[in-house]
């Protein structure tokens, strides 16, 4: 691996679903790349494609029905053609996942403490008086006070964002190169949401790992991310620095979802209309049905090719590509003043 050679490299991704009423095609040939120590989330609204992506990389989908086409590269290594022994090693060892629920990912019947403890004695080494040491300390490292008190509590004695804490430590176990982290903090309320970022952000800067975030929630994208994918029905839309995403957002997917935020939402709700059918698509851009500056054109052949408007920011979208005029796409960004309903991207 060269110090270019990105950490994750994705590449023709495709994730279809063989279904009674058809082939669902959820992920349809995106391409994103995560470098090490850096964020990159993955946005869009329900039903986009964003966990089949992501649980893609490390083949966590079941084949049959799932099927993964493509490639993804891990440090080099294609990951669609290892063995389930080496996937598993990489699993346990460099790529960590968290999940939404993380009541799903934990035993209930044993201590949060003997959890950590099971995962370091699997990952390392350690003696077991080494590895409940260890386990206080990453209690304590993800702030879970009295570390060494709770140690012998159980799953339910722990709340909602506490558990997620304890999911972020079990992550952390085997000091991952890569943390897969999938809506980890939609369950919980706004300043629990926010802290744990924090923690993830504090913990990237000290592990150095790096980090793809799945989120439908472009409020935590603005607080978390480097790097953005706008994904809307198993294509990528939009692509770029956290910046270009904010302030100079060209699909008129990525400037929807924008208006949603909070203080810009002139219309209240989500984006009016619905995702379409992943069972048989429509032709052109997927975001047409949807898209008040959609023309004929937009509605023939294949979702446009990504067209580069400058330094990795990429727009899938034909009013970007040579003979048409972009400006109709311009979009202002509405003035939000001071308000608190102010979303930007954090500089930290
Ligand atoms: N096992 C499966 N069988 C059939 N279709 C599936 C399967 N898993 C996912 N899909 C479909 O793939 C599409 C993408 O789903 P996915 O869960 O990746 O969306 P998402 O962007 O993560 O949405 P959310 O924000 O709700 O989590 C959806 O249409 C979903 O119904
Ligand atoms: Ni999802």
């Amino acid at each position: 691996m060269t110090a270019e050679t990105p950490l994750l490299e994705v590449e023709g991704l495709e994730t279809t679903f063989s279904t009674e009423q058809g082939e669902v095609v959820a992920v349809d040939g995106i391409d994103f790349s995560v470098d090490a120590g850096e964020t990159v989330c993955i946005v869009g609204e329900s039903g986009s494609g964003k966990t089949v992506a992501t649980e893609s990389v490390t083949r966590l989908i079941s084949t049959p029905p799932g099927h993964v086409d493509g490639s993804v590269r891990f440090q080099g290594e294609e990951l669609l053609e290892m063995t389930e022994e080496q996937l598993r090693s990489i699993r346990g060892n460099n790529i960590s996942h968290i999940f939404q629920n993380p009541q799903d990912a934990m035993n209930h019947c044993y201590t949060v403490g003997w959890q950590i403890v099971e995962a370091l004695q699997v990952h390392t080494d350690l003696s077991k008086a080494d590895a409940r040491s260890k386990a206080v300390d990453l209690l304590d490292r993800v702030g879970i006070a009295n570390a060494s008190s709770r140690f012998d509590d159980y799953p339910h004695e722990f709340s909602g964002g506490q558990k997620q804490r304890v999911m972020i430590a079990m992550a952390l176990v085997a000091d991952p190169d890569l943390l897969i982290a999938d809506e980890p903090t939609t369950a919980l309320d706004v300043t629990v949401q926010s802290e744990i970022l924090n923690l993830l952000d504090e913990l990237q800067d000290e592990f150095g790992m790096g980090i793809l975030f799945v989120t439908h929630d472009l409020g935590v994208v603005a607080q978390i991310a480097d790097r953005v994918v706008v994904m809307y029905a198993g294509k990528v839309m939009e692509r770029g620095d956290v910046y270009d995403i904010f302030d100079n957002p060209s699909h008129p997917y990525t400037q929807k979802l924008l208006d949603c935020l909070p203080g810009r939402n002139a219309t209240g709700g989500g984006i009016p209309g619905s995702l379409p059918s992943v069972i048989d698509p429509p032709n052109g851009c997927r975001f047409a049905d949807r898209c008040e500056h959609a023309m004929d054109a937009c509605r023939v052949g294949e979702q446009p090719r990504e067209v580069d408007i400058g330094s990795g920011h990429a727009v899938s979208c034909l009013y970007y590509q040579e003979g048409y005029d972009r400006a109709v796409v311009e979009y202002d960004i509405p003035e939000t003043g001071t308000s608190s309903g102010e979303v930007s991207p954090s500089d930290d």
